[in-house]
């Protein structure tokens, strides 16, 4: 029987992440983090000097930085030219700078292709979380997810996470302007797919919103 892939999109801090990391673990699938690619190759054009507001400098660069994703859901692991990249690329420099660096389609397509390579070679079968994986990357998916949540409640969370660093309301602009600039790229915006089940978490657990992916999941494998 052919793998599970499990597409799981959605905008910024609807709970992809922490929503597909549990449920790879509890289905024992690997599992990817298509947005910590970005953000790691975000990480080394401003690392290097790139100006990541210049797309062709961007594309110009694109192929030099070597970068590795661990598919553990215990573990994510993420290198560029062998470090860890893991702490840094969740800074708020990077954080602000990931759009225009992933809307340059030169990066895109470098992604995707590595993306796809991990993807087929996960034997057990994956969950891959990002922002076009249904659409885009893994348009045969098993079963394609797309995660809500109002702009309050994903605000709420990520204050929660940054200790006072920005306020709620700091946040949920934040948040709100990386999904515009996410939605109105031209190739490969973030999106739902037709066929995608949208699940909205503003009022869900983490722990109810697992229990009903993987619902999903048991239900689409039990009639293949
Ligand atoms: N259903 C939920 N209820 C409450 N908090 C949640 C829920 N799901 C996730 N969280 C918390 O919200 C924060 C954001 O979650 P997570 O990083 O998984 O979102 P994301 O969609 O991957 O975000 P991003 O796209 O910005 O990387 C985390 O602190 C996480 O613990
Ligand atoms: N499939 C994807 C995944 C992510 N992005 C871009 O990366 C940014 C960071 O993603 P996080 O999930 O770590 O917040 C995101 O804002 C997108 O710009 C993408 O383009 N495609």
């Amino acid at each position: 029987m052919n793998p599970v892939i499990v597409a799981i999109d959605g905008p910024s801090g609807t709970g992809k992440s922490s929503t597909s990391r549990a449920v790879a673990a509890e289905l024992g699938l690997s599992y990817l983090d298509t947005g910590a690619q970005y953000r790691a190759i975000t990480w080394w054009m401003l690392s290097n000097g790139v100006d990541v507001n210049d797309p062709g400098a961007v594309a110009d660069a694109v192929d030099k930085p070597v970068i590795v994703s661990g598919t553990d859901p215990g573990k994510p692991a993420i290198s560029v030219d062998g470090l860890d990249a893991s702490g840094p690329i969740r800074s708020q420099e990077v954080t602000a700078a990931v759009s225009a660096v992933s809307a340059v389609p030169e990066v895109r397509a470098r992604m995707v292709a590595y993306q796809r390579s991990t993807t087929a070679a996960a034997p057990g079968g994956i969950v891959v979380e990002g922002r076009d994986i249904g659409i885009t990357v893994l348009p045969t998916a098993t079963v394609k997810i797309f995660l809500t949540a109002s702009a309050e409640a994903r605000a709420a969370r990520r204050s929660g996470e940054l200790n006072g660093a920005l306020s709620v309301a700091e946040t949920q602009d934040a948040l709100i302007r990386r999904d515009a600039a996410d939605s109105g790229r031209k190739t490969s915006p973030l999106a739902k797919a037709d066929d995608a089940i949208e699940v909205d978490t503003t009022t869900l657990t983490l722990e109810q919103v697992v229990e009903r992916v993987v619902a999903l999941v048991e239900e689409k494998r039990a009639s293949r």
